[in-house]
């Protein structure tokens, strides 16, 4: 098939309108985020943000070759309130992050990057079938998006790194055992700022109201290493991304511009 996409100089984000023209869009996400122009909406405040995860609908973890990405069982998951119409459903999670912690999130913040960034993908459950229907109309996906700095060991993402090592190359995937509670790596403040974007991958739908915490979490320098550690080829395949032996050490999309969209937010 066609060059994989993915986030070196040769398959990397500047490559990807070639084979997905929506890459080039006008609704794309990362943006950066600048506060000045964020406007505070009291429609917003007078629904606020609710979610209800079940731990032990966390399934499988998967090397995707562009991360990790633990699937849950949308079953008994949601997500009202906020900018959102209907009940929106968790369908994964997973992360982005470079090759050292002073970048690795696809937001910025008045033009500063965080370490990491850690993304929950839920899908239009009021209107849509699954997520892969829901990902081709506007309001189909909801992503809330977690600033990730450097700081203490994270220990409910603690639970995603001791199974990195059994999902090490392209394609792997492992049971996860121990229930990942989604609902303890958001942050305290629920504050946020919203904007209508997109995937932040191939095939880069314009798809995603995002949802961004304003307050970052911490997870530590040996967590973010763990991911690096991650191999975007499959075992026994010789490696061929020109990453040094195939490591993904970097897998964020530089931000886009965010042109005439509103950038609304709630909360301080
Ligand atoms: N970084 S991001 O949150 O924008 C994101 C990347 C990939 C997905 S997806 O695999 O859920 C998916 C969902 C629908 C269609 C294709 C992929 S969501
Ligand atoms: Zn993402």
């Amino acid at each position: 098939s066609a060059a994989e996409w993915g986030y070196t100089k040769r398959n990397g984000p500047f490559t990807w309108a070639k084979n997905y023209p929506t890459a080039a869009g006008i609704r794309q996400s990362p943006v950066d985020i600048d506060t000045a122009l964020a406007t505070s909406d009291s429609s917003l405040e007078s629904k606020p943000l609710r979610w209800k995860y079940v731990p032990q609908n966390t399934r499988t973890i998967v090397n995707s070759g562009h991360g990790w990405r633990v699937d849950v069982d949308s079953e008994g998951s949601e997500l009202v309130g906020g900018p959102l119409e209907g009940t929106y459903k968790l369908q994964q999670f997973h992360c982005h992050w470079g090759s050292s912690s002073d970048k690795g999130s696809e937001h910025t913040v008045d033009g500063q990057s965080y370490a990491a960034e850690l993304h929950l993908v839920h899908w239009n459950s009021s209107k849509y079938a699954d997520c892969g229907e829901a990902a081709d109309y506007p309001d189909g996906l909801t992503v809330l998006g977690v600033l990730l700095k450097v700081g203490a060991k994270n220990p409910e993402l603690q639970k995603v790194i001791d199974l990195i090592p059994s999902i090490s190359h392209r394609g792997e995937k492992t049971e996860v055992k121990e229930a990942i509670d989604p609902a303890k790596m958001l942050p305290k403040t629920l504050s946020y700022w919203t904007y209508l974007g997109s995937l932040t991958v191939p095939p880069c739908n314009e798809s995603v109201t995002w949802i961004l915490f304003k307050e970052p979490v911490e997870v530590s320098e040996e967590q973010l290493a763990a991911f690096r550690s991650l191999r975007c080829y499959k075992r026994g395949e010789e490696c061929p991304c020109d990453e040094v032996d195939g490591l993904l050490i970097s897998n964020y999309r530089p931000t886009l511009p965010l042109g005439t969209r509103e950038l609304r937010e709630c909360g301080s």
